[in-house]
């Protein structure tokens, strides 16, 4: 017989996996780092608390449109920075404890392994819990849940070059603030954490290889955000780094405590940047290398990410996957979503669940905010659609007015022959909130027109904006 009924290899969306189904079975929780996983720790939720406060240094500068004159006196980065872990660390720390001393979970806090078939060797590399650091225990377990997440990858020419380097798991807990900052990569993070810090006064260097950032947008929508950031920040497009050496300090000091050594990136075009601090956001793989899956069969594709079903169901027998580690995009709504399918699959082998990958929205915490869901307008046209787009402007709504907005868009991409959406972009304020009615109108295929005319939009809300591109679809 199993030591356990489940096994569940991290703790992010994979610690919501013990439902009051298992309340009379025996659960391993195992965990090599943080408790809670990467979006409570170092990611969705701190960044975003760092953004809020980016936000607020912002709306300071930007007062005077407003007949406001505000001067930003003083940004006290560890205060910003101990508001944020204040509050998080004494969650992972509490949700911990929960497992360790919880009625019917054991939490084993190491880095687990196969080593045989719905077998697990955990080497422990962390205090806290029932067994000492060092120590290698097996366990076997009737069921295994590999939820072991995804990190961050570093491109060979900052790696092998031996300079200290900075990423969103560590950034956001600098001693302080830096006075410039170099980051490597135009995607999510580097967008989102370029608006944080220079919002809060650094001066900050994003280079992107590509054309433009954020790759993955709406061409049209991805091209006008490029542009906003290219007005708060230095950006260096089509620019690669050829080369990183370590600075030495200049008589006014230098580096991340105002002291120390800084960086010297060397780029394909321009002229090298020395900078404070270097920050890598380019991408993040699958945690599922040096964990044994080969040995019991678990099947990986080519990027890294475990081969699932549509019902979580791994490549073995009792084997299962959720969350980054084998999810087609690295969301944290999409894990939790599909800790749910798991949860209730495991349990339910004759009525088993699907994951849902159709119209996942996701959400861009940079200044302007941007949001999306379904196809973009490139997609919709290769797919064969019958394309119809709406392009409606913030600033052409009364709210609009009020905040004195020239660059927020809706867009809104339809098929004309079904009067379905088939996709929407939005760039600017609470981009997030507001596209929250078309990813409503998708999952539940409602027309644009039955959505735009068949309820109230309360005036003069911003909302109204989409109410707006939805009759012009
Ligand atoms: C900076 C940043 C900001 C983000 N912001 C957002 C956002 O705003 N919105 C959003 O939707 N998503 C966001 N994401 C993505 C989101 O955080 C992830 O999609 C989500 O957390 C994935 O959850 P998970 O449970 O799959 O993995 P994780 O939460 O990463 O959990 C995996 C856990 O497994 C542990 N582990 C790994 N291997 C082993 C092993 N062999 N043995 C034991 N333990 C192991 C890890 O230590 C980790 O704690 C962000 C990500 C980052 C990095
Ligand atoms: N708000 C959110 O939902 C949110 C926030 C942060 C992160 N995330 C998740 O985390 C994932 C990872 O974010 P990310 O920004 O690291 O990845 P990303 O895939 O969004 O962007 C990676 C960037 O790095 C560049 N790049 C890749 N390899 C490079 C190399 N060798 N040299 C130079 N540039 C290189 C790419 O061109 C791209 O611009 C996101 O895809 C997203 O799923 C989500």
């Amino acid at each position: 017989m199993a030591d356990y009924d489940l096994i569940i290899i991290g703790t992010g969306s994979g610690n919501s996996l013990v439902t009051e189904d298992f309340a009379d079975k025996k659960v391993a929780v195992v965990e090599r780092g943080t408790f809670g996983g990467t979006c409570l720790n170092v990611g969705c939720i701190p960044t975003k608390m760092f953004v809020y406060a980016a936000e607020v240094a912002t709306t300071i500068r930007d007062a005077s449109r407003f007949g406001v004159d505000a001067t930003l006196d003083r940004v006290r980065w560890p205060d910003i920075r101990d508001r944020v872990f204040g509050r998080i660390d004494p969650i992972s720390e509490g949700g911990r404890d929960y497992r360790v001393n919880g009625p019917n979970t054991e939490a084993y806090l190491g880095h687990a392994t196969f080593v045989g078939e719905r077998e697990v060797e955990v080497e422990i590399t962390s205090p806290g819990g029932k067994h000492a650091v060092g120590e290698k225990v097996r366990i076997t377990g009737e069921q295994i849940v590999i939820a072991t997440g995804s990190r961050a990858t570093i491109p060979d020419v900052i790696e092998s070059s031996g300079v200290p380097f900075e990423t969103s798991d560590t950034v956001m807990r600098l001693a302080e603030l830096p006075r410039s900052m170099a980051i490597v990569g135009g995607g999510v993070i580097g967008a989102e954490f370029a608006h944080v810090f220079s919002a809060l006064g650094v001066q900050v260097t994003q280079v992107q290889r590509g054309d433009r950032l954020l790759h993955r947008l709406d061409a049209e929508v991805g091209t006008l955000f490029t542009q906003q950031a290219q007005q708060q920040w230095d950006l260096r497009l089509n620019t690669q780094i050829t080369g990183a050496t370590v600075t030495q300090p200049g008589a006014d000091g230098g580096g991340a405590d105002g002291g120390g050594a800084g960086v010297r990136l060397e780029l394909t075009q321009g002229d090298p940047l020395e900078v404070d601090v270097v920050l890598v956001a380019t991408g993040r793989r699958p945690n599922s290398d040096g964990m044994g899956l080969e040995v019991v069969g678990v099947q990986t594709h080519s990027d890294g990410r475990v081969v699932v079903d549509d019902h979580g169901r791994a490549t073995a027998d009792g084997v299962w996957a959720l969350g980054d580690v084998s999810a087609p995009v690295q969301l944290k709504h999409l894990a939790n979503h599909e800790a749910r399918v798991v949860a209730h699959n495991l349990v339910h082998p004759e009525d088993l669940q699907s994951f849902v990958h159709t119209n996942v929205p996701a959400a861009v915490f940079s200044h302007p905010q941007v949001a999306t869901v379904g196809l973009t307008e490139e997609e919709a046209r290769a797919g064969g659609h019958d394309v119809t787009v709406k392009m409606q402007r913030y600033g052409d709504t009364a709210y609009g007015w009020a905040m004195e907005d020239t660059t927020g868009v809706v867009k809104l991409i339809g098929d004309a022959s079904t009067g379905l959406i088939l996709g929407a972009h939005f760039m600017g304020p609470h981009a997030s909130t507001l596209i929250q009615t078309v990813i409503h109108a998708m999952s539940f295929a409602q027309p644009a027109q039955q959505v735009a005319k068949e309820q109230f939009w309360i005036h003069p809300a911003l909302a109204e904006v989409v109410e707006n591109a939805l009759l012009g679809l």
